[in-house]
């Protein structure tokens, strides 16, 4: 038999038909769904007449225009009536439908992509979808995992399939360990940088390398998390033990007699020795710095030592364009260091960065300090309610109120302005999210996107600074 990468191996397992015009049908295992990208989705199966295939293969949950105060009030503290009532038909579909849900008000709710690993239905050797492109993250668990449009979602329910054509494998290896002070974040940022929005498209990434190895399950996430800024639909990390024992007792994990043939079962999911890949992109950690972004792609980063570019340095009049337009609107001249970039607001949260490490990662950055006044606001927001209550366990959230941020409930917040948690224009954000498009965190907004500790130490200087020298 040929040799074949985790990719391979998970498309294969999964591929119940090859069709007439050479795509493929998958097998989903598991189909996650938000308020967002849901209703159309319900509103066409009550039209069929149509049921859900197989209810106990979806979960829903609200996160991305859910209020993050005023959660006592029930479906208060909405601040947009179109919200409010995206998050309340989530509930009648779930309930007429039979798709479990966990509300606003359950201790479960919260990012989607948060909410799947943490309850171990995201499991290795899966195929895991969801209506929301950042699906890519449970692909650290050796998922084939990815984001879809409203009508495949409306397919999944009904047929628990998909059709799909398999992208090329590409992978990117990271040799050695990263240094003190840098993390999976960075290294998202730095491979972006490096190959650029598009540099993944058409194919599905598997980090490799000691330095993957090394990483915990949760920065896998973050690293999965981001593949699709780089292009590619799909990331993945091979099953090892640090993904064993992160599964392990998880509430929808195997357990009992069925651990040990799950365990057995999830051995095979990394690509055999001599897999061909189409292409792959070697990182060596120690060229990884904290980064940061300056303009509105996340390609458009330096390193914190770095400055926004000069314009004569784009490769071509396409480049050039894009950087100037991104420094007007970022409101920063060619050539000036990033280091010092004054910032108004903090956003530490978002299915990147708003799980228990990234908080511990921050709330280390914050304890015994306080943020700088110039900071209008700064927001912790964790990834969902269980998240919220181990930090509130570990006094995280005490660090983080002393220290001058507001503790807020889980949800996408300030990720995207969907939400009462937005930028007014002008304002510079340092952001732990993914995304800095023009707009993405309230009209007008600037977003800088870098790490929890990195963010945090925005806010104690009140500006971009490098956490290593705080
Ligand atoms: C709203 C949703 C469809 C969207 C996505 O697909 O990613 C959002 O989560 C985002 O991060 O921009
Ligand atoms: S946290 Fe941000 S990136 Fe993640 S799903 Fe929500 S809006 Fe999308």
């Amino acid at each position: 038999m040929t040799a074949r990468t985790l990719y391979d191996k998970l498309w294969d397992s999964h591929c119940v038909a090859e069709l007439p015009d050479g795509s493929s049908l998958l097998y989903i295992d598991l189909h996650l769904l938000h308020e967002v990208t849901s209703p159309q989705a319900f509103s066409n199966l009550r039209r069929a007449g149509r049921k859900p295939w197989r209810v106990d293969a979806a979960l829903a949950t609200p996160d991305h225009n859910v209020p993050t105060v005023l959660r006592e009030l029930g479906l208060g503290g909405f601040d947009d009536p179109i919200a409010r009532r995206q998050v309340d038909v989530l509930e009648r579909n779930c309930h007429e439908f039979g798709v479990p849900l966990f509300p606003l008000g359950d201790v479960r709710q919260g990012i989607v992509h948060v909410v799947g690993p943490e309850q171990g239905l995201t499991l290795p050797g899966m195929t895991v979808v969801c209506g929301d492109s950042h699906t890519a993250t449970h692909g650290a668990l050796a998922a084939l995992a990815y984001g879809i449009g409203s009508s495949e979602v409306e397919h999944v329910l009904a047929t628990q399939t998909l059709r799909g054509r398999k992208s090329k494998n590409m992978a990117v290896v990271v040799d050695g360990v990263l240094g003190e002070g840098v993390v999976a974040k960075d290294l998202a940022l730095h491979l972006i940088g490096r190959i650029g929005t598009a540099g993944a498209s058409g194919h599905a990434i598997e980090f490799r390398g000691d330095g993957i190895g090394a990483l915990s399950m949760e920065a896998r996430m973050t690293l999965c998390n981001m593949s699709i800024e780089a292009g590619a639909r799909v990331g993945l990390v091979a099953y090892d033990r640090v993904t064993q024992a992160y599964v392990k007792d998880r509430p929808f994990a195997p357990a009992g007699p069925q651990w040990a043939g799950a365990v057995r079962h999830w051995q095979d999911l990394h690509s055999d020795h001599d897999a061909h890949f189409d292409r792959i992109v070697g990182i060596r950690a120690e060229d990884v710095a904290p980064c940061v972004s300056w303009g509105t792609s996340p390609e458009m980063v330096v390193p914190i030592s770095g400055a926004v570019p000069q314009l004569h340095e784009a490769r071509d009049d396409v480049q050039r364009g894009d950087w100037s337009r991104a420094m007007a609107y970022m409101g920063l001249e060619a050539g000036r260091p990033i280091h010092g970039t004054p910032i108004d607001k903090v956003f530490v949260g978002s299915c990147t960065n708003a799980r228990i490490e990234d908080l511990r990662a921050a709330a280390r950055v914050l304890r015994g300090r306080r943020i700088d006044p110039r900071i209008k606001l700064a927001l912790v927001v964790p990834g969902s309610g269980l998240v919220a209550l181990q930090a509130e366990h570990e006094g995280l959230d005490e660090v983080f109120t002393a220290a001058g941020f507001e503790w807020r409930a889980p949800g996408c917040s300030m990720c995207l302005g969907m939400n009462a948690d937005r930028l007014e224009p002008g304002e510079r954000c340092a952001s732990t999210s993914n995304r800095n498009f023009e707009g993405r965190q309230g009209r007008g907004g600037r977003t800088h996107l870098m790490s929890p500790a990195m963010a945090a130490a925005a806010a104690v200087a009140g500006a971009i600074v490098d956490v290593r020298e705080l």
